[in-house]
């Protein structure tokens, strides 16, 4: 197993902590030579470590909380009245509510086996829950670094209660991103950001479970939104893995999706370049994409171009609309950046970017309760009401 640079190619052995290039400062990615027959991960759990064969740490010291062999569920609803065969994976039923349980429990994994004794990362909020409850299972200190304010309740009750320091740092999450690098590069700490590539190899496992739940073979289309663009990164080279293992013979189109006030990767796509113009002072609803500066954007980039996919960016009310459809018509909770997915989705079959009948598998990110404030919100306030069952009656109706 070694360590590569994506742009410049540069080797650098797995057993160093080492985030970014050394020579061009670029994002690196891990790479193992597995050869296996997809028949050995019959009969196994379902979860991600059955594809431990994938995953580059000892799956016998594993911290773990059973994450992975999320829901994959066909919107019977949804592909009725949009014209599309429409699935959806549904990451936030994973251990802390979101797809980083996948990274965390690789990512610790690997934390333990460097031998260190503090963890850290910045947050828009799913990234600090998820540490914090994979380090409190390690035993390993916590430190995560949180725009100020700019965090949903759920996230931040998680972070605290699984007992992490929690740092609010008065700034947005780019800066605070910028401070938690400066603490790992002085040694203070290992960074389980997604600039960390172990970490990214835990969430690639959403890719293999998706080709295995379509019985081994490619969606058209997979659609995620896409924030430090650590996810659309991960999924690619998970689907590249299995295609490269000749477990599926086609691949899909990767589609990432921004919001409109935090759409740096949507700008650069649109110029077809493989670098990124940082926005400044990045606004949305969805904090957890709140993000202006991605740094995996060489990673993200590559996908949407190799795989012939797209990025598009989604309005604030347009996030919030596809929030309540889901809910409303498959029944399915998520987090407002969850549901970039499906309004990207849907803006793309308005601008007929996606043809009648395609197999479309749309990834939601983290559940409904990340953000209940913005759930709360959304709804009439419950009336309040003497128990009195004719009164009662007469309200019901
Ligand atoms: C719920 C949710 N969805 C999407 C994203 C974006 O993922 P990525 O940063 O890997 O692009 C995040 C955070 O990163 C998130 O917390
Ligand atoms: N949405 C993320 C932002 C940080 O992304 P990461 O993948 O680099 O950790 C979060 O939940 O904090």
């Amino acid at each position: 197993m070694i360590m590569r640079c994506v742009v410049c190619g540069k080797e650098y052995p797995a057993d160093e902590i080492i985030y970014t290039c050394n020579e061009c400062g670029s994002v690196l990615e891990v790479l193992m030579e597995t050869e296996v027959s997809k028949k050995i991960f019959e009969g196994r759990k379902w979860n991600m470590w059955r594809y431990k064969e994938f995953l580059p740490v000892d799956e016998s010291k594993k911290v773990s909380l059973n994450e992975g062999g999320t829901p994959f569920i066909k919107c019977n609803n949804l592909s009725k009245d949009l014209k599309v065969d429409l699935y959806v994976k549904v990451e936030g039923s994973n251990p802390t509510g979101s797809f980083k349980d996948r990274g965390m429990s690789v990512g610790v994994t690997k934390a333990l086996e460097f031998n260190v004794d503090t963890v850290g990362c910045a947050s828009t909020g799913n990234t600090s829950a998820s540490l914090a409850a994979y380090a409190a299972r390690a035993g390993l200190r916590c430190i995560v670094f949180l725009p100020a304010g700019k965090v949903a309740l759920g996230k931040l009750a998680q972070a605290m209660f699984h007992g992490a320091q929690v740092l609010s740092i008065k700034d947005n999450f780019d800066k605070a991103l910028e401070i938690v690098t400066k603490f790992a590069l002085g040694g203070y700490l290992y960074l389980l950001n997604s600039v960390n590539p172990f970490r990214l190899e835990g969430q690639k496992t959403i890719a293999f479970e998706i080709l295995e739940e379509l019985n081994w073979e490619s969606p058209d289309h997979i659609i995620l939104p896409v924030g430090n663009a650590g996810n659309i990164s991960a999924i690619w080279k998970g689907i590249k893995e299995f295609y490269e293992s000749d477990f599926i013979d086609e691949k899909p189109c990767m589609i990432g999706i921004q919001a409109e006030g935090a759409s740096p990767i949507v700008e650069a796509v649109k110029k077809q370049k493989l670098d990124i113009k940082p926005v400044k002072n990045p606004e949305t609803v969805a904090t957890a994409i709140r993000i202006g500066s991605p740094v995996n954007y060489p990673k993200a980039l590559r996908a949407i171009y190799e795989s012939n996919g797209t990025a598009l960016s989604v309005s604030d009310e347009e996030i919030l609309k596809a929030q309540r459809l889901l809910a409303k018509k498959e029944g399915i909770g998520v987090e407002p950046a969850s549901a970039a997915s499906i309004a990207g989705l849907i803006k793309l079959i308005d601008d007929g970017y996606l043809d009648h009948g395609e197999r479309v598998v749309c990834v939601l990110t983290g559940h409904l309760l990340k953000d209940p404030k913005i759930a709360i919100n959304a709804c009439k306030k419950p009336l309040e009401v003497e128990p009195d069952f004719n009164l009662l009656k007469k309200i019901i109706g």
